[in-house]
Protein backbone atom coordinates (compact mmCIF):
# COMPACT_ATOMS: atom_id res chain seq x y z
CA UNK A 1 0.00 0.00 0.00
CA UNK A 2 1.54 3.38 -1.21
CA UNK A 3 1.81 5.86 1.88
CA UNK A 4 -0.51 8.82 1.52
CA UNK A 5 0.07 12.29 0.02
CA UNK A 6 1.41 14.72 2.69
CA UNK A 7 -0.41 17.66 2.89
CA UNK A 8 2.33 19.78 2.79
CA UNK A 9 6.18 18.83 1.71
CA UNK A 10 9.15 20.92 1.53
CA UNK A 11 11.61 19.07 -0.93
CA UNK A 12 15.29 20.36 -0.30
CA UNK A 13 14.73 24.38 -0.09
CA UNK A 14 17.27 26.54 0.08
CA UNK A 15 16.94 30.05 0.82
CA UNK A 16 19.77 32.63 0.73
CA UNK A 17 19.35 36.47 1.75
CA UNK A 18 22.58 38.14 -0.08
CA UNK A 19 25.65 36.07 0.69
CA UNK A 20 23.72 34.40 3.78
CA UNK A 21 22.43 30.64 3.52
CA UNK A 22 18.99 31.05 5.80
CA UNK A 23 17.74 27.80 4.98
CA UNK A 24 19.82 25.36 3.73
CA UNK A 25 18.33 21.97 1.94
CA UNK A 26 14.94 21.43 4.21
CA UNK A 27 13.10 18.55 3.62
CA UNK A 28 10.31 17.48 5.80
CA UNK A 29 6.49 16.44 5.31
CA UNK A 30 3.08 17.21 7.31
CA UNK A 31 0.72 14.91 7.20
CA UNK A 32 -2.76 15.78 6.78
CA UNK A 33 -4.39 16.53 10.64
CA UNK A 34 -1.03 16.53 11.99
CA UNK A 35 -0.01 18.88 15.11
CA UNK A 36 3.41 19.74 14.07
CA UNK A 37 6.12 22.09 15.89
CA UNK A 38 8.53 23.59 13.98
CA UNK A 39 11.21 24.66 16.79
CA UNK A 40 14.88 25.59 17.02
CA UNK A 41 17.11 28.64 18.55
CA UNK A 42 16.67 32.06 17.77
CA UNK A 43 17.58 33.31 13.77
CA UNK A 44 17.22 29.18 13.10
CA UNK A 45 15.11 30.10 10.12
CA UNK A 46 11.75 29.07 11.32
CA UNK A 47 9.84 32.02 10.78
CA UNK A 48 11.86 31.83 7.13
CA UNK A 49 10.18 28.80 6.25
CA UNK A 50 6.62 30.05 7.00
CA UNK A 51 7.28 32.87 4.90
CA UNK A 52 8.28 30.43 2.23
CA UNK A 53 5.43 28.21 2.70
CA UNK A 54 2.57 31.22 2.53
CA UNK A 55 4.72 33.12 -0.44
CA UNK A 56 6.09 35.95 1.35
CA UNK A 57 9.22 34.57 0.01
CA UNK A 58 10.31 32.37 -2.95
CA UNK A 59 12.91 29.61 -2.23
CA UNK A 60 16.15 29.54 -4.44
CA UNK A 61 16.29 26.03 -4.55
CA UNK A 62 13.65 23.40 -3.81
CA UNK A 63 10.01 22.28 -3.97
CA UNK A 64 7.26 23.20 -2.07
CA UNK A 65 4.31 20.78 -2.41
CA UNK A 66 0.48 20.98 -1.34
CA UNK A 67 -1.64 17.95 -1.40
CA UNK A 68 1.34 16.73 -4.28
CA UNK A 69 1.13 20.14 -6.21
CA UNK A 70 4.09 22.33 -6.48
CA UNK A 71 2.91 25.69 -4.80
CA UNK A 72 6.53 27.90 -4.80
CA UNK A 73 5.65 29.67 -7.78
CA UNK A 74 2.19 30.94 -7.15
CA UNK A 75 1.58 34.28 -5.22
CA UNK A 76 1.34 34.33 -1.86
CA UNK A 77 -2.27 35.80 -2.24
CA UNK A 78 -3.52 32.77 -4.19
CA UNK A 79 -2.40 30.19 -1.50
CA UNK A 80 -5.10 31.08 0.52
CA UNK A 81 -7.15 29.83 -2.39
CA UNK A 82 -5.41 26.61 -1.72
CA UNK A 83 -5.85 25.91 1.63
CA UNK A 84 -2.92 27.64 3.71
CA UNK A 85 -3.40 29.91 6.20
CA UNK A 86 -1.55 32.05 9.09
CA UNK A 87 -1.76 33.72 12.14
CA UNK A 88 0.85 36.07 13.57
CA UNK A 89 3.17 36.64 16.37
CA UNK A 90 2.08 39.92 16.81
CA UNK A 91 -1.30 40.52 16.98
CA UNK A 92 -2.65 42.43 13.67
CA UNK A 93 -6.42 42.78 14.93
CA UNK A 94 -7.99 46.06 14.40
CA UNK A 95 -8.20 47.17 17.81
CA UNK A 96 -11.10 49.50 17.36
CA UNK A 97 -13.45 47.59 15.26
CA UNK A 98 -15.50 44.61 17.42
CA UNK A 99 -14.52 41.20 17.33
CA UNK A 100 -16.90 40.13 14.70
CA UNK A 101 -16.01 43.11 12.03
CA UNK A 102 -12.06 41.89 13.10
CA UNK A 103 -13.87 38.11 11.74
CA UNK A 104 -14.94 39.54 8.46
CA UNK A 105 -11.91 41.19 7.72
CA UNK A 106 -10.42 37.52 7.32
CA UNK A 107 -13.66 37.14 4.79
CA UNK A 108 -11.98 39.50 2.47
CA UNK A 109 -10.94 36.89 0.22
CA UNK A 110 -14.11 35.11 0.16
CA UNK A 111 -16.55 38.21 -0.33
CA UNK A 112 -14.24 39.78 -3.20
CA UNK A 113 -12.68 42.68 -1.12
CA UNK A 114 -13.45 44.91 1.59
CA UNK A 115 -15.99 46.97 0.51
CA UNK A 116 -18.31 43.97 0.09
CA UNK A 117 -18.29 42.96 3.37
CA UNK A 118 -18.60 46.95 4.86
CA UNK A 119 -21.79 47.68 2.76
CA UNK A 120 -23.91 45.29 4.47
CA UNK A 121 -21.97 46.36 7.44
CA UNK A 122 -22.68 50.18 7.45
CA UNK A 123 -25.85 50.25 6.22
CA UNK A 124 -28.29 47.38 6.94
CA UNK A 125 -25.87 46.54 10.41
CA UNK A 126 -26.82 42.22 9.28
CA UNK A 127 -25.39 40.20 6.17
CA UNK A 128 -24.62 36.42 5.97
CA UNK A 129 -20.92 37.03 6.58
CA UNK A 130 -21.52 38.35 9.79
CA UNK A 131 -24.04 35.65 10.27
CA UNK A 132 -21.19 33.23 9.32
CA UNK A 133 -18.35 35.40 11.62
CA UNK A 134 -20.79 34.74 14.79
CA UNK A 135 -21.49 31.29 14.12
CA UNK A 136 -17.55 30.71 13.55
CA UNK A 137 -17.35 32.41 16.99
CA UNK A 138 -19.61 30.41 18.59
CA UNK A 139 -18.23 27.12 17.50
CA UNK A 140 -14.99 27.95 18.69
CA UNK A 141 -16.52 28.89 21.82
CA UNK A 142 -16.13 32.92 21.91
CA UNK A 143 -19.54 33.61 21.61
CA UNK A 144 -19.57 36.02 24.53
CA UNK A 145 -17.18 38.64 22.56
CA UNK A 146 -18.69 39.13 19.13
CA UNK A 147 -20.18 43.05 19.70
CA UNK A 148 -16.76 43.89 22.08
CA UNK A 149 -14.19 45.81 20.89
CA UNK A 150 -11.31 44.05 20.77
CA UNK A 151 -9.02 46.89 22.64
CA UNK A 152 -10.91 46.02 25.25
CA UNK A 153 -10.45 42.41 25.62
CA UNK A 154 -7.46 40.45 27.19
CA UNK A 155 -4.56 39.49 25.42
CA UNK A 156 -5.19 35.55 25.68
CA UNK A 157 -8.74 36.66 24.03
CA UNK A 158 -6.97 38.39 21.34
CA UNK A 159 -5.20 35.86 20.46
CA UNK A 160 -7.76 33.42 19.96
CA UNK A 161 -9.35 36.17 18.01
CA UNK A 162 -6.62 36.05 15.44
CA UNK A 163 -6.81 32.41 15.11
CA UNK A 164 -10.25 32.34 14.40
CA UNK A 165 -9.76 35.62 11.99
CA UNK A 166 -7.25 32.96 10.08
CA UNK A 167 -10.16 30.23 10.07
CA UNK A 168 -12.70 32.04 8.19
CA UNK A 169 -10.70 30.78 4.75
CA UNK A 170 -11.30 27.29 5.92
CA UNK A 171 -8.10 26.51 5.81
CA UNK A 172 -6.37 23.31 5.60
CA UNK A 173 -3.00 23.95 7.06
CA UNK A 174 -2.81 26.58 9.88
CA UNK A 175 0.64 28.53 10.60
CA UNK A 176 0.75 29.58 13.57
CA UNK A 177 3.58 31.72 14.64
CA UNK A 178 4.45 32.10 18.04
CA UNK A 179 0.76 31.89 19.92
CA UNK A 180 1.72 31.44 23.18
CA UNK A 181 4.08 34.46 23.28
CA UNK A 182 3.07 36.84 25.96
CA UNK A 183 0.88 34.73 27.27
CA UNK A 184 0.51 33.50 30.89
CA UNK A 185 0.79 30.17 32.13
CA UNK A 186 -3.38 29.97 32.52
CA UNK A 187 -3.59 31.63 28.95
CA UNK A 188 -1.31 29.48 27.22
CA UNK A 189 -3.42 26.42 28.75
CA UNK A 190 -6.58 27.93 27.53
CA UNK A 191 -5.06 28.47 23.85
CA UNK A 192 -3.57 24.51 23.86
CA UNK A 193 -7.23 23.48 24.64
CA UNK A 194 -8.41 25.94 21.80
CA UNK A 195 -5.77 24.59 19.16
CA UNK A 196 -6.89 21.01 19.95
CA UNK A 197 -10.39 22.19 19.26
CA UNK A 198 -9.51 23.58 15.77
CA UNK A 199 -7.46 20.45 14.88
CA UNK A 200 -10.35 18.19 15.92
CA UNK A 201 -11.85 19.89 13.31
CA UNK A 202 -10.20 18.67 10.57
CA UNK A 203 -7.32 21.47 10.38
CA UNK A 204 -3.59 20.35 10.41
CA UNK A 205 -1.55 22.68 12.33
CA UNK A 206 1.96 23.52 11.79
CA UNK A 207 3.36 25.59 14.93
CA UNK A 208 5.83 27.99 15.49
CA UNK A 209 6.79 27.94 18.98
CA UNK A 210 9.76 28.43 21.69
CA UNK A 211 7.08 27.50 24.59
CA UNK A 212 8.04 23.33 24.88
CA UNK A 213 4.76 23.13 27.61
CA UNK A 214 2.60 23.90 24.49
CA UNK A 215 4.34 21.64 22.63
CA UNK A 216 4.52 18.71 24.22
CA UNK A 217 0.75 19.04 25.30
CA UNK A 218 -0.21 20.20 21.70
CA UNK A 219 1.93 18.66 19.40
CA UNK A 220 3.13 14.79 18.61
CA UNK A 221 5.63 15.54 15.94
CA UNK A 222 8.49 18.01 15.77
CA UNK A 223 11.08 19.66 13.24
CA UNK A 224 14.42 21.18 14.91
CA UNK A 225 16.02 23.85 12.79
CA UNK A 226 19.36 25.11 13.56
CA UNK A 227 21.08 27.31 11.14
CA UNK A 228 18.61 26.65 8.61
CA UNK A 229 19.57 23.41 8.61
CA UNK A 230 17.02 20.20 9.92
CA UNK A 231 18.33 18.65 12.95
CA UNK A 232 15.72 16.48 13.88
CA UNK A 233 12.29 15.45 12.41
CA UNK A 234 10.31 12.67 14.78
CA UNK A 235 8.06 12.30 17.52
CA UNK A 236 8.05 15.07 20.40
CA UNK A 237 8.71 12.81 23.51
CA UNK A 238 12.32 12.09 22.17
CA UNK A 239 13.25 15.66 21.03
CA UNK A 240 14.14 16.77 24.62
CA UNK A 241 17.38 13.63 24.48
CA UNK A 242 17.92 14.16 21.23
CA UNK A 243 22.36 14.51 21.18
CA UNK A 244 22.04 17.27 18.02
CA UNK A 245 18.84 19.79 19.85
CA UNK A 246 20.49 19.47 22.90
CA UNK A 247 23.82 20.34 21.83
CA UNK A 248 22.09 23.29 19.50
CA UNK A 249 20.08 24.84 22.47
CA UNK A 250 22.84 24.21 25.03
CA UNK A 251 26.58 24.16 23.07
CA UNK A 252 28.73 20.90 22.88
CA UNK A 253 30.34 21.12 26.58
CA UNK A 254 26.77 21.54 28.48
CA UNK A 255 24.98 18.68 26.06
CA UNK A 256 27.68 16.22 27.19
CA UNK A 257 26.43 16.91 30.86
CA UNK A 258 23.96 13.87 31.42
CA UNK A 259 21.92 16.02 33.87
CA UNK A 260 21.05 18.30 31.07
CA UNK A 261 17.98 17.96 28.60
CA UNK A 262 16.60 20.19 26.01
CA UNK A 263 14.43 21.65 28.25
CA UNK A 264 16.32 24.42 27.50
CA UNK A 265 14.44 25.22 24.75
CA UNK A 266 11.99 26.99 26.55
CA UNK A 267 14.66 29.77 27.20
CA UNK A 268 16.21 30.22 23.57
N1 LIG B 1 14.50 39.47 4.75
C1 LIG B 1 15.66 39.10 5.33
N2 LIG B 1 16.84 39.63 4.93
C2 LIG B 1 18.00 39.26 5.48
N3 LIG B 1 18.12 38.35 6.47
C3 LIG B 1 16.98 37.78 6.91
C4 LIG B 1 15.69 38.13 6.38
N4 LIG B 1 14.75 37.40 7.03
C5 LIG B 1 15.40 36.63 7.94
N5 LIG B 1 16.74 36.87 7.86
C6 LIG B 1 17.79 36.22 8.67
O1 LIG B 1 17.56 34.84 8.57
C7 LIG B 1 17.87 34.20 9.80
C8 LIG B 1 16.69 33.38 10.23
O2 LIG B 1 15.65 34.26 10.61
P1 LIG B 1 14.21 33.74 11.06
O3 LIG B 1 13.42 34.94 11.44
O4 LIG B 1 13.66 32.84 10.04
O5 LIG B 1 14.60 32.89 12.35
P2 LIG B 1 13.65 32.31 13.48
O6 LIG B 1 14.08 30.91 13.71
O7 LIG B 1 12.22 32.54 13.13
O8 LIG B 1 14.08 33.18 14.73
P3 LIG B 1 13.26 33.67 16.05
O9 LIG B 1 13.03 32.45 16.86
O10 LIG B 1 14.20 34.61 16.68
O11 LIG B 1 11.99 34.32 15.55
C9 LIG B 1 18.27 35.28 10.77
O12 LIG B 1 19.67 35.35 10.79
C10 LIG B 1 17.66 36.52 10.16
O13 LIG B 1 18.40 37.66 10.50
Amino acid sequence: MTAPTPLLSLHNISKRFGGLAVISDVSFDVSAGARMALIGPNGAGKTTIFNLVSGFYQPDEGDIMMEGRAIQTIASRHRIGLGIARSFQNIRLMPHLSVTENIMLGQQARAGGVVELLKPLSFFGHSHWRDEAQALLKDMGLHTYPGEVVANLPYGIRKKIEVVRALVARPKLLLLDEPAAGLNAAETDSLTGFLKRISDTGVTLLVVEHDMGLVRRLCDHVVVLNFGRKIYDGPTANVQNDPLVLEAYLGPRDAASPAKTAEGCHAA
